[in-house]
């Protein structure tokens, strides 16, 4: 998908919101367990339910591989359902990948063509030609970890390596690699107060923004600070949408708390 369609699907559907598909089996309403897949099931129920109020989903791979083959399975039957049913949909495989050039091409291969994701997060420690073999696949895009969610961003992200925040080297310096185009990025929901810095570096680019929901985000502060004229978000909820009931009603529940965000973001596109 190019960024042009996400972008039409976010004016069509008045949201920027991406759903996190993260199934936990200790999480999910039990009456599912008794079916041959559980974690397609409830991915599917979640999917049709809220497909009409989100532009992305994003399994995280760490919840699918801490089942084995069953969870890989799960996964590649969540990624088909998504690209044969809603085709339209923005699909992220939350992976957070990077090796050696010739490594990366492998991961970048099993995501971006075999499963057919449109994008996958890469972390980009390794640098330059540990990220670019992910970049070099047209039609895809690559969501670098810039600033992250969690409390351990400030251990080294936001450090200053000659003179500059880690992050901040992150950001400018990957605007020079080949196939920059394809690039976007991760900048945590709870780091509202650096929006600002990092639109002063990529004012262009997408951002995908996980965090509000369960870590607490503000969905206001972010807009506020970190919107574009091509609004230039995605912001990712997983278990404040997909665990809101533990009941029959679970799809239904989750759908509510989908709308609650996706009316809020209604109101900041005007
Ligand atoms: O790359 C990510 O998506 C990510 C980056 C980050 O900085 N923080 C973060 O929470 N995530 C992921 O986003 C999801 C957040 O889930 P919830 O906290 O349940 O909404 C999880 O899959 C995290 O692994």
């Amino acid at each position: 998908m190019t960024t042009q369609q996400l972008v039409a699907e976010i004016q069509r559907k008045k949201s920027f919101l991406c759903i996190g598909l993260d199934v936990d089996l200790d999480k999910i309403p039990p009456h599912l367990l008794d079916t041959e897949d559980p974690i397609f099931e409830f991915n599917k129920a979640i999917i049709d339910a809220t497909h009409d109020l989100a532009v992305a989903y994003k399994p995280n791979s760490a919840f699918y591989e801490a089942y084995g083959v069953k969870g890989w399975i799960a996964l590649e039957k969540t990624i088909d359902y998504l690209n044969k049913n809603y085709p339209e949909q923005f699909t992220i495989a939350d992976a957070k990948r990077g090796d050696i050039g010739n490594t990366s091409t492998r991961y970048a291969k099993a995501f971006l063509e075999d499963m057919n994701f449109d994008s996958i997060t890469v972390a980009p420690y390794m640098g330059k030609d540990s990220v670019e073999p992910f970049l070099a696949f047209q039609g895809k895009h690559t969501i670098v970890l810039a600033l992250t969610s969690n409390e351990g961003a400030f251990d080294f992200q936001t450090k200053e390596v000659e003179g500059k925040e880690l992050y901040k080297q992150v950001l400018e310096t990957s605007k020079n690699w080949k196939n920059s185009e394809n690039l976007m990025y991760v900048v945590g929901a709870t780091k509202a107060d650096f929006f600002a810095e990092v639109r002063s570096i990529v004012p262009d680019s997408f951002l995908l923004v996980p965090g509000v929901g369960a870590q607490g985000g503000s969905l206001a502060d972010v807009c506020r600070y970190g919107m574009n004229d091509q609004v230039g978000l995605l912001v990712n909820s997983a278990r404040g949408i997909i665990y809101a009931s533990r009941k029959e009603d679970f799809a239904e529940q989750a759908r509510a708390e989908a709308l609650k965000l996706q009316q809020e973001m209604a109101s900041y596109l005007g």
